[in-house]
């Protein structure tokens, strides 16, 4: 079949869609809507299996299925489709202001227990998970999945909570595991300074992208570890600044973090690990 000529108003049209169906699924993202649609999608995936096989019968009976699901959809999935109808109406499919309003006051929680636990010279381990999994990671910890708040993770590590050893893992704006054995850095050159709590911290950044946070029992401070590095001393303003980033998402470069590094090092002492203490 010949190509027909495109059109700049047809690359116009695919880009409208494509956005429209990124936004569309970006409202149904943690919802029942969500799992259904990965079901039809196993089940589309089997029928073009079926179909390419020649196995008649079963292309016939998914055929079947999928046609009297896709009708079945807006009963089953009325509150749901409601609820995306109503988002579209306030025009919340373009919501970039509830993004950047919703990374703030995540941001803000996180920064607040941080401080907290800070001032109490309570020690934490709060590990921002990117893009690698680290389900090997917490797989035999303990499983929240709550959602992030400043109560929350300055109880999970108020001293004498069953939770309060090891670290924390958040998956943006979710909790994901508590108690959480994270793999110690191997690095050989590090300074007494750094005990058991910064070296799993630097560990879990040498094994992924995440990043972690530390605050020490012992001095009081708060550092970030970015691909096994450590900054330390973060002060308050610097702390909002890389939870922005991550909160915003999208900046999934590494090198974003490095600059971040590179900013830190003027103004913190970073990454001393010879002769201290
Ligand atoms: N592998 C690990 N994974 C996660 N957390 C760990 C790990 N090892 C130790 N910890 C946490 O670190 C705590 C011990 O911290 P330790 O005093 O040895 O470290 P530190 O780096 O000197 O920190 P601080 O400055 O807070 O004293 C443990 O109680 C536990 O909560």
């Amino acid at each position: 079949m010949p190509i027909p000529d495109l059109r700049w108003q047809d690359f116009l049209d695919i880009f409208i869609i494509a956005f429209i169906v990124y936004r569309l699924l970006l409202l149904v993202v943690d919802t029942r809507a969500m799992q259904l649609l990965k079901g039809l999608f196993v089940l589309a995936a089997v029928a073009v299996v079926a179909y390419f096989l020649e196995l008649k019968a079963l292309t016939w009976l998914l055929s079947r299925l999928l046609g009297a699901l896709f009708i079945a959809i807006p009963i089953l999935f009325q509150p749901e489709l409601r609820r995306v109808l109503e988002e579209l109406g306030r025009g919340h499919l373009w919501r970039v202001r509830e993004i950047q309003e919703r990374a703030e006051s995540l941001a803000e929680e996180l920064l607040r227990a941080l401080l907290y636990l800070q001032g109490h010279r309570i020690g934490a381990l709060v590990v921002l998970q990117k893009n690698t999994g680290l389900k090997e990671v917490w797989r035999s910890a303990v499983s929240l999945r709550a959602a992030l708040s400043q109560e929350l993770l300055v109880s999970l590590f108020w001293p004498g909570n069953p939770l309060h050893d090891g670290a924390v893992i958040l998956d943006r704006e979710m909790v994901i595991a508590a108690s959480c054995y994270l793999p110690l850095t191997e690095k050989s050159d590090l300074s007494r300074w750094y005990g058991t709590r910064h070296r799993a911290a630097l560990g879990v950044t040498e094994i992924s992208d995440a990043l972690a946070l530390v605050v020490s029992e012992e001095r009081g401070e708060v550092s970030l570890a970015v691909n096994g590095h450590l900054s330390r001393g973060l002060n308050e303003d610097q702390i909002r600044r890389l939870l922005l980033h991550y909160f915003r998402g999208g900046e999934k470069e590494s090198s974003l973090w490095e600059r971040f590094r590179e900013e830190l090092k003027g103004d913190v002492d970073l990454e001393r690990t010879d002769s201290r203490e």
